[in-house]
């Protein structure tokens, strides 16, 4: 039998463990008190993913060494805290390590694989695709990518892992599974700002599809292949998260559409990742000589521009061939 460890108890974390006892039993490390306690006791984690029962399989924990005996270990922790928790972790240097967070780090404009094999030897994939946290708790059907460099290490995982609500596909552009994850949380807040200004589902719709463009460009100037970003990691989260308000990148774009105040959207625990990325995509892109104005207009409305004044300079942009 297989023991995960994860570490991270947000929504996401405490998904995956609610998904993964179901294989084998679960630790989940927790920064707050308050999450453990409640997962132990009441077997709910009230702070991030209230509502959702927690199976008895789950032991959380406040002490990253009660993770470093686990068999696979899930980072689950937001893109911008990777490198601070994942040295804490000392985690041994055989056990496989999957990334789940969705963003590029802030100075470094690094990948979540590339900070990891900053600090450490091991096995890593990466687990990206469209999953609603409080739907896979629910064991609601789910399909996402498990990307890995080492084809047998990918399906030793995937046979761990995999529910039958729980489907992973495999894929070996790991690149092109992170850089979707990425990109699509500022497409989303993008998407939010449409909806949260009123401009209609045309709109919606011409920014799904110029911002898939945004994110294929990104990500094949990367080095990741086309067709990763057409799939679940990429076009599929990109859908999800660009059409409902289930998303707190979405979210966050209507709140900023709506012309509410950045320090009040951003406020509470839960962490809207495209917030963080918009500002390093736009650095990374300028990098790769990569034009991103949809990206580029969430950063600086993120920066304090005014709503109605990006979108007209976004439509005035020259009109060009599709
Ligand atoms: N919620 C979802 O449906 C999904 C989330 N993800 C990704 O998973 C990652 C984690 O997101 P969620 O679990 O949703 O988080 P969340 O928004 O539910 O909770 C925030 C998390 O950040 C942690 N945190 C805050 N400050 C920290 C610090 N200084 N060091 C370490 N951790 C800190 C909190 O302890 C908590 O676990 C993100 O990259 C997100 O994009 C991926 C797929 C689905
Ligand atoms: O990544 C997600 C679903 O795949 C969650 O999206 P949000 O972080 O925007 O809530």
């Amino acid at each position: 039998m297989t023991t995960f460890g994860i570490i991270g108890g947000g929504a996401w974390g405490t998904a995956l463990a609610a998904t993964l006892a179901g294989n084998g039993p679960v630790t989940l490390w927790a920064r707050e008190a308050d999450v453990v306690a409640a997962i132990n006791s009441a077997r709910e984690n009230p702070q991030f993913l209230p509502g959702v029962p927690l199976p008895a399989g789950i032991t959380a924990t406040a002490d990253l060494a009660d993770i470093v005996a686990s068999d696979i270990v899930l980072v689950v922790v937001p893109a911008q805290h990777l490198r601070a928790t994942l040295a804490l972790a000392a985690l041994p240097a055989t056990t496989p390590i999957i990334l789940c967070a969705k963003g590029i780090e802030a100075g470094s404009h690094k990948l979540m694989l590339e900070v990891a094999r900053d600090l450490v030897p091991n096995p890593i994939a990466v687990l990206s695709g469209p999953s609603f946290a409080h739907e896979v708790a629910a064991g609601k059907p789910c399909a996402i990518t498990l990307a890995s460099e080492n084809k047998a290490l990918g399906e030793r995982l995937i046979a761990a892992m995999a529910r039958p609500t729980f489907r992973l596909y495999q894929s070996d552009d790991v690149l092109g599974a992170e850089i979707g994850g990425a990109v699509k949380n500022v497409l989303a807040i993008a998407c939010g700002v449409v909806e949260g200004a009123g401009l209609g589902l045309n709109a919606r719709a011409a920014l799904i599809a110029r911002g898939f463009a945004e994110m294929t460009r990104f990500g094949v100037a990367r080095g990741a292949r086309a067709e990763t970003l057409a799939g679940l990691s990429g076009l599929g989260d990109l859908v999800l998260t660009c059409s409902s308000e289930n998303s707190r990148n979405f979210r966050l774009g209507v709140g900023l559409g709506q012309g509410r105040p950045l320090a009040d959207l951003l406020a509470g625990p839960a962490v809207a990742e495209g917030a963080a990325t918009a500002p390093v995509l736009v650095e990374a892109a300028r990098a790769a000589q990569v034009d991103m104005p949809i990206c580029a207009a969430v950063a600086a409305l993120l920066a304090g521009a005014p709503v109605k004044e990006t979108i007209s300079a976004l439509l005035a942009r020259p009109l060009k061939a599709e």
